[in-house]
């Protein structure tokens, strides 16, 4: 049977204070159907087929068995980025920046913090979930590069392909897409080279672990694969990604578990010293129960999990 979830956040991320979703039982094990509220039936489809071939098909084979991840840095107080990053112990931290509740001194402070968690060998990656025009881009990075001690990467700075080539001809940090991919109408077809160095992919808004190869290929960049915050069964098909990209040169973004309250396995994908399994876990009963939604938004999810399926033929 499907079981719907509702699982508080340890800080609120992406304007979400509790993450929900389905998971899906099928002939091949467990999937995960979480498209986040903003995104509308015909943008959840991949998502659905994403679970659908968790759950029904599988994945193809690894050629790794374990994949380096950062930790994620939500927009909280520099003292309390310096204790995730410290308690973390990867060696990559990824920071949220030019949210609204937080100003670019407190991102430099934010920043600094998390560089001095990290040391000077530590990365430190930026993502600023297309907040700034190109002035303000150029500008802000130049500064939080400096308060960095150096900037790995900077993440969709700005919201179009147009911009994030202009604010790389200024800067010397390299620019990541995500956006522009996730959320492009085709992404087989954006054309991210010239305008990133880097390419950020998620396995669920793509629609599973093979169209997200494709898409891998088809940009031709290195990529990162980063989760959308789900549960262990969600992240594994993450890792099931990592894990069967031809080169994998950066630290992906799927040590997510730490910014849920729970999950639904006691196996939880959680780093240990930077690194997680290429690996699944089913969940167990008990934690499911503990993590059950209550009945409206069960039946909220129900209702969406259907129409979903309508629009998606599946
Ligand atoms: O990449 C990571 O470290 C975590 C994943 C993450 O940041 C994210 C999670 C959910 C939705 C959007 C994003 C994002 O990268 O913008
Ligand atoms: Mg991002």
């Amino acid at each position: 049977m499907d079981s719907v979830y509702a699982i508080p956040l340890h800080n609120r991320f992406r304007g979400i204070t509790v993450r929900e979703g389905v998971l899906l039982r099928g002939a091949a094990g467990w999937g995960e159907f979480c498209p986040f509220a903003d995104y509308s039936d015909v943008e959840s489809a991949p998502w659905l087929a994403a679970a659908v071939e968790a759950s029904e098909v599988g994945w193809p084979a690894p050629v790794r068995d374990r994949i380096e991840v950062n930790t994620t840095v939500p927009v909280v107080s520099p003292e309390r980025a310096h204790e995730l990053v410290a308690a973390s112990g990867c060696r990559t931290a990824k920071v949220k920046v030019a949210d609204p509740r937080s100003s670019l001194v407190d991102d430099c402070d934010r920043v600094a913090a998390v560089r001095s968690a990290l040391g000077p060998g530590g990365s430190i990656r930026v993502d600023a979930n297309t907040a700034w025009d190109v002035d303000t881009a150029v500008k802000s990075i130049r500064e939080l590069d400096r308060a960095a001690g150096g900037l790995e990467y900077v993440e969709q700075p700005c919201p179009s392909i147009e911009e994030l080539a202009a604010v790389r001809r200024q800067v010397d940090v390299r620019i990541a897409a995500d956006e522009s991919i996730r959320r492009a109408e085709d992404p087989l077809k954006v054309a991210v080279a010239g305008a990133a160095d880097v390419a950020v992919i998620k396995v669920t808004p793509l629609g599973g672990v093979r169209r997200a190869l494709e898409v891998a290929e088809a940009c031709g960049l290195p990529c990162v694969v980063s989760s959308a915050v789900e549960t262990s069964v969600g992240l594994a098909a993450g890792l099931a990604l990592a894990g069967a990209l031809p080169s994998l040169d950066f630290a992906c973004g799927l040590g997510t578990r730490s910014l849920l309250t729970g999950d639904v396995t006691s196996a939880e994908l959680s780093p240990v010293d930077g690194w997680l399994p290429v690996l699944r876990t089913a969940p167990e009963p008990d934690l499911l129960a503990s993590v059950t939604a209550p009945p409206e938004v069960r039946e909220r999810w129900l209702e969406r999990l259907g129409r979903v399926r309508a629009v998606a033929g599946l």
